[in-house]
């Protein structure tokens, strides 16, 4: 049986549950979480968007063939160009000013969390860097899902975070999703089962580094 995507998630089947059923998750699904939570995550999520972009850049240096350095370049664009700027006038709206996102400190979880999917990609290849990135980008998504299926999750205007789902649940990141399963899927379909297993740690460390990151947001840890 070739590996799938899925079978990582198979494989830390608590650790991801953890990761999208978070506190912080359920919290923001039924509107019940504290506005100060969420505005330091979405200040620390800010410094973590910057190294995203650093590590689709790093993505395009580990390309071997030009149709993996056009994806990177994508991926690079549309944080650059579409997704931080978003970013930035959210938080404006939540309070939070372009030039206090231009100061503030780096929260330990940020660090801890961004600088190893940079040092995972940097040491190892594309397929690495990807299994790393990959928590954050289906992790999202299905987060956006799961609250959707929720009965006690609050839509709309009484949810002051409906916006935030919005945005995950959206075409264009549930199509970049499913996109980066596909690519999994491909490249994880020959691997043997010893490089299956190595790829299991980075994956399962990244999905733990996204619930240090919701805990980080819950506790307003610095
Ligand atoms: C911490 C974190 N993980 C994933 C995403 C989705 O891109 C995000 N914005 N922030």
């Amino acid at each position: 049986m070739p590996y799938q995507f899925e079978d990582l998630k198979k494989h830390c089947p608590t650790e991801w549950r953890d990761y999208i059923e978070h506190s912080f998750v359920r919290q923001l699904g039924n509107a019940s979480l504290a506005a100060e939570a969420f505005q330091h995550y979405l200040k620390q999520d800010y410094l973590f968007l910057i190294q995203f972009a650093r590590a689709f850049a790093l993505a395009a240096y580990k390309s071997p063939t030009l149709s993996d350095l056009r994806q990177a370049k994508d991926g690079l664009q549309a944080i650059l160009d579409t997704e931080l700027d978003l970013h930035i006038q959210y938080c404006n709206e939540w309070g939070i000013s372009e030039d206090e996102l231009a100061n503030l400190p780096e929260a330990r979880a940020t660090l801890a969390y961004t600088r190893y999917v940079l040092d995972t990609g940097n040491r190892g290849d594309l397929l690495d860097l990807h299994v790393a990135l990959s928590p954050c980008i289906v992790g999202y998504g299905e987060i956006a899902n799961w609250l959707n299926d929720r009965a006690d999750t609050i839509r709309g205007e009484a949810n002051p975070y409906d916006a935030w789902i919005s945005m995950y649940e959206s075409d264009e990141f549930q199509d970049a999703m499913q996109a980066e399963i596909r690519w999994l899927d491909e490249r994880l379909a020959d691997v043997s089962p010893a490089r299956f297993e190595q790829l299991t740690r980075i994956f399962r460390d990244a999905t733990r580094l996204e619930i240090d990151f919701w805990d980080m947001g819950l506790n307003l840890s610095d």
